[in-house]
């Protein structure tokens, strides 16, 4: 059911009474009321003072209840930052969710309307001012919203939002209502929001609402999606097919006891396009994601206050797990051998450019943050780790239950080409495609240089140049192979060669 909103004060039934008492009367019965109230409470305090504690609590509970008995109302507050540290708490999902609900409704409802500009977007967001009283109707149920704030002496002032609702709605509101206004405003939030991309490379910042955050982030645009990426289409079909059971496993992650998030553990080559599956991934689920560089992290405490901050529907990445962890869960050196191969040095000045530390960060810790309690704080989060070098991952770390899907990336494909030659070329066949095919059999071509082929570098270049440059490409890694082949033939036949030489003079 749609709530209807009334941007009006509301209208007790005291004053709707108070309406027909005339209004010299009524003047009279305010200032009665007053003189009274303050009389009341200027004796309350001198009592209280010398009063023993036994009798100033029971009078507390009879204040209560007189209380109770003529304000039939029931007040739910929802603060923005619950929780007592607050410079390490995240701002409440519940408090954005109210925000997003009432918001939407706000710019054609309230009359004191607050205008903001969101740090990445680049509109401005429209919300109800400090004390605005807004009214909503759900099932018969009026609901009154306000939205407040504690001012304190701290840098850091508290904002909530409090509902008011006659106490013979409870049912009604505290079964029904609020689940209507999170699940309505966290599909506002979905809707208007831009995706980001966050790191924790920078250090500490502060965010917009004055919190210190250890991740920073720009805004998520990558145009990667599993529709360009050239892979086989079954293997794209079971892996979409896993991504979007995860998305709606709510009920089932519930049913089984287990966390909801899911490990991924994509292998393979350099440029076979493991970080594009990622923003593939994100860009199918809708997702954030935080790419996480282990080398920046200090310790394993840092580590976990890493992953309490991430939020919901997020992919959290390591890049390259085997250049950040050895075998016996000590850190290792970014620039390894396996690093160089895979082309990812990173020069000691580098990493110091980059604000890399040297890190405490054990496997035990790693192991923790993938699946120990703390990794159960949060819901819908998906782990990728990627790897150039799978069989030199300690097998605790991508055990199942850590990492559920191994997904291998591997060189081109002829069916893999063809995708990539519809989006780069727009071509679904071509003459020149059965030797493309002849030579992919017998050659080890990445999607990265298929793509790097097939882009045109010039205004002349068209489909037929492309393809023959990606013929030429893929002979001359054909020939290179063939060479590197015979030469590595030809050292284990000396090294055999040597070695009967060795076993004949031994003999003799
Ligand atoms: N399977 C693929 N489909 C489409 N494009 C691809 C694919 N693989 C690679 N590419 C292209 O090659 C580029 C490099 O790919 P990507 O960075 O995803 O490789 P990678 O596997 O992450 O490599 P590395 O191991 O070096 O990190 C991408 O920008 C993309 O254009
Ligand atoms: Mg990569």
């Amino acid at each position: 059911m749609h709530a209807k909103f009334l941007a009006k004060t509301t209208r007790t039934a005291q004053q709707e009474t108070m309406k027909l008492v005339p209004a010299a009367t009524r003047t009279q019965t305010w200032a009665t009321m007053g003189s009274t109230i303050a009389t009341f409470t200027f004796v309350w305090a001198i009592i209280s003072q010398y009063c023993p504690y036994e009798i100033r609590s029971l009078m507390d509970k009879f204040k209560q209840r007189l209380k109770d008995y003529f304000y039939p109302y029931i007040q739910i507050a929802i603060h923005e930052f619950p929780g007592h540290d607050q410079r390490l708490m995240k701002r409440h999902e519940a408090f954005s969710a109210v925000e997003a609900y009432l918001s939407s409704n706000t710019s054609t409802n309230a009359n004191r309307l607050k205008a903001e500009m969101e740090s990445d977007s680049s509109s401005l967001i429209l919300s109800m001012d400090e004390y605005q009283i807004l009214t909503d109707e759900f099932q018969g149920a009026k609901i009154w919203w306000v939205l407040g704030k504690i001012v304190s002496q701290r840098t850091i002032h508290d904002k909530y939002y409090k509902l008011t609702f006659h106490k013979r709605y409870r049912e009604i509101v505290t079964k029904s209502y609020l689940e209507h206004v999170m699940k309505e405003g966290k599909e506002i939030r979905m809707g208007n929001r831009k995706r980001k991309l966050y790191t924790n490379c920078s250090g500490s910042k502060w965010t917009s609402y004055n919190r210190e955050t250890m991740w920073s982030h720009i805004v998520f645009d990558h145009p990667a999606s599993f529709e360009t990426m050239a892979l086989e289409a079954e293997k794209k079909k079971e892996i979409i097919e896993d991504l979007l059971a995860f998305m709606n496993g709510k009920e089932f992650y519930k049913r089984i006891g287990k966390a909801w998030k899911r490990g991924y553990l994509l292998f393979g080559p350099p440029g076979t396009g493991k970080s594009t599956m990622i923003a593939a991934m994100a860009n199918l689920l809708s997702y954030d994601i935080y790419d996480l560089e282990l080398t920046a992290v200090k310790d394993n405490t840092e580590l976990r206050k890493l992953l309490i901050e991430t939020t919901s529907k997020s992919i959290i990445v390591i890049e390259d797990i085997d250049c950040s962890l050895d075998l016996t869960g000590q850190r290792k050196k970014k620039a390894g051998k396996s690093c160089v191969e895979g082309e990812k040095k990173h020069s000691e000045k580098e990493k110091k450019e980059e604000g890399n530390i040297d890190s405490k960060v054990t496997l035990s810790g790693l192991l923790n943050f993938i699946d120990g309690l703390w990794s159960a704080c949060g819901t819908e989060r998906i782990i990728v780790f990627t790897t150039n070098y799978v069989e030199k991952l300690d097998p605790a770390l991508i055990r199942s239950g850590r990492m559920d899907k191994y997904i291998e990336l591997s060189y081109c494909s002829f069916e893999a080409f063809k995708v990539l030659a519809k989006c780069y070329l727009n071509l679904e066949t071509h003459q020149m495609f059965d030797e493309i095919e002849k030579l992919m059999g017998v050659t080890q071509i990445t999607p990265a240089d298929v793509a790097e082929n097939l882009m045109p570098k010039t205004l002349q270049d068209d489909p037929q140049r492309c393809l023959s440059n990606l013929i030429k490409a893929m002979k001359k890694a054909k020939d290179k192979a063939e060479a590197s082949k015979m030469a590595e033939e030809e050292a284990l036949k000396k090294v055999n060669e040597a070695e009967e030489e060795k076993l004949a003079v031994d003999a003799q």
